[in-house]
């Protein structure tokens, strides 16, 4: 069984966007763990237009023990006024799962994955040193990737490959090649003794067809489709009990 964990990052989108507590992100992961999800999944970023750092310290308490915590963000961000970077994050919660993430500043959203060959050694310390907190580490990379053999070498246990280009090739009509880049992608990770996460644009549509092709996959955290579609499902019973309130 793949693990879903559910990416809250949407939620909190929607409540910066008028300040206040709603909708309230704890209320949200209850909400997940209730339907059976296996983990969650925050990404907060310096800039704080997600998910912010004392939304990762309270769904630290109410997730633990109960669901796998997953905190994705780029190690390398410089701490900025409430936001302290993502390796203190960690030190203070200790979440069961770090996936590191090479954002560059004013991304909208993550769009690449590490050069596994280029930047493992600047990731060595980062990687002992989550490990030492008894994070399990994972880092995400691109279809296609090299360099598993390194990641092995420096503790990372597992990759995230990315999935935009799959989704996007998906939605045009034709993934066939970019399927087959994600399983040679799984397969040479697993060799190398990596267990394999995926996420980016992953939704029910997709969702499938990618789990099928690849045998032993781990983790998918998804979003940005899954909140858009639960609002989908439950737009129509909210408009109802309005107008019963309003009869
Ligand atoms: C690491 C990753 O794949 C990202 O997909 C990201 O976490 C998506 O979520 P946001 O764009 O909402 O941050
Ligand atoms: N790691 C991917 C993730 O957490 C969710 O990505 P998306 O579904 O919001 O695109």
């Amino acid at each position: 069984m793949t693990l879903l964990s559910v990416n809250l990052n949407k939620i909190a989108v929607l409540r910066n966007s008028r300040g206040g507590t709603e909708p309230d992100i704890l209320r949200a992961a209850q909400t997940c763990i209730e339907a059976g999800c296996g983990g969650i999944t925050v990404h907060p970023r310096p800039d704080l237009r997600h998910v912010r750092p004392d939304d990762v310290r309270v769904l630290a308490t109410l997730l633990r023990g109960r669901v796998e915590y997953n905190i994705e963000g780029n190690p390398f961000a410089a701490p900025r006024g409430a936001y302290p970077g993502l390796l203190a994050l960690a030190r203070e919660v200790r979440p069961t799962q770090v996936t590191l993430v090479p954002d560059s500043e004013g991304q909208i959203t993550s769009d690449h994955g590490f050069d596994l060959t280029a930047d493992c050694e600047r990731l060595r310390p980062l990687v002992a040193e989550l490990r030492e907190l008894g994070c399990r580490v994972s880092l995400f990379v691109d279809a296609g990737a090299q360099g598993f053999e390194q990641a092995v070498a420096i503790g990372v246990e597992r990759i995230e490959i990315y999935t935009g280009p799959y989704a996007e090739a998906f939605a045009e009509g034709d993934a066939r090649d970019a399927l087959a880049a994600c399983v040679d992608t799984a397969r040479r990770a697993q060799q190398a003794g990596l267990a394999v996460n995926a996420g980016h644009d992953l939704n029910q549509a997709n969702l499938g067809g990618f789990k099928a092709a690849i045998p032993g996959l781990a983790e998918v955290s998804i979003g940005h489709a899954l909140i858009g579609e639960a609002l989908y499902d439950g737009l129509a019973p909210t408009v109802r009990r309005y107008m019963q309130i309003l009869r």
